[in-house]
């Protein structure tokens, strides 16, 4: 925790990512925490040139009011993917605490690509543009050749083991919290929330009770509000064949990003 009171401190822990992976939901439940203040909007702060060019000033601007007993939360899911990311955060406090939420690479990836069909006005990238009027499918299988598509982003997104690589030449293991998405989302929100709340030097403050299991979502839920129409979605199913062809391409990767975290997320 900061030694500064008030707006003008900055964070004292990111969730970095990934993308489609939870981050939202797992920003709102630990915002239940009393000793927790959040940033409410993506800053896209050390991910974008224009952006960082305002400065730490402008950023410490958009922390919320603070005690110096609170612990400050900023979240924007595309930091992971951002290879110079933790070389700003660093610049900025080698001590911070970083939170990496993950989830089935696949499922991150199907889900990454909705989104990009729902919202492709309001991304503005090129290659956000290219994927739009595309399947799934057709980005996943380059064409030419029947093999993976490595150069599509919803695959780059899900390789977890390269994207951890600059994070952990700039901040040690156990600086990088890992939240299991898939458990916060389908199994056991509770559990990940007190490990976080561990890790963060917080009181036990989550308990059970605080979540439901909303049978039209298939989510759980923090009880007292669950996400509406924006989140959660049901996606087509991927063909198999294809879904096959992702889990041994992702195989490697996913055994090297355990070793790395020390971890297996069973995918
Ligand atoms: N309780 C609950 N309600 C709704 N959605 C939930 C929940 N828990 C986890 N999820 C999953 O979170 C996915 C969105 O991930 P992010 O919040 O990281 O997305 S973002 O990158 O910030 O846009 C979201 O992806 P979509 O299903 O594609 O909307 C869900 O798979």
């Amino acid at each position: 925790m900061s030694g500064k009171t008030g707006v003008g401190r900055l964070p004292d822990c990111i969730i970095i990512g990934a993308r489609k992976a939870g981050t939202r939901i797992v920003l709102a439940m630990l915002n239940r925490h009393p000793k927790v203040k959040i940033v409410g909007p993506e800053l896209g702060f050390f991910n974008s040139a224009s952006t960082y060019q305002k400065g730490l000033s402008w950023y410490s601007q958009q922390m919320p009011n603070a005690t110096s007993d609170e612990v400050v939360i900023e979240k924007t899911a595309d930091y992971f993917q951002y290879s110079e990311a933790p070389e700003r955060i660093h610049a900025m406090n080698p001590g911070i605490k970083l939170i990496l939420v993950i989830r089935d690479p696949i499922e991150r990836m199907i889900s990454d690509y909705y989104f990009i069909q729902r919202y492709a006005s309001r991304v503005s990238s090129a290659y956000h543009f290219q994927e739009v009027n595309k399947t799934l499918e057709e980005l996943v299988i380059n064409s030419t050749t029947n093999k993976i598509n490595y150069s599509y982003g919803g695959i780059c997104r899900s390789s977890y083991a390269k994207l951890i690589q600059p994070w952990l030449r700039w901040f040690p293991r156990k600086q990088i919290h890992v939240v299991n998405g898939d458990n916060i989302a389908k199994n056991n929100p509770a559990q990940e929330l007190r490990q976080a709340e561990k890790f963060l030097g917080l009181r036990p403050f989550t308990k059970d009770r605080h979540f439901y299991y909303d049978n039209d979502k298939g989510y759980w839920c923090l009880r007292g509000g669950c996400f509406g129409a924006e989140k959660g979605h049901v996606h087509p199913p991927l063909d198999p064949e294809i879904r096959g062809r992702l889990f041994r391409h992702f195989w490697r990767s996913n055994q090297e990003f355990f070793a790395l975290m020390g971890r297996d997320y069973g995918w």
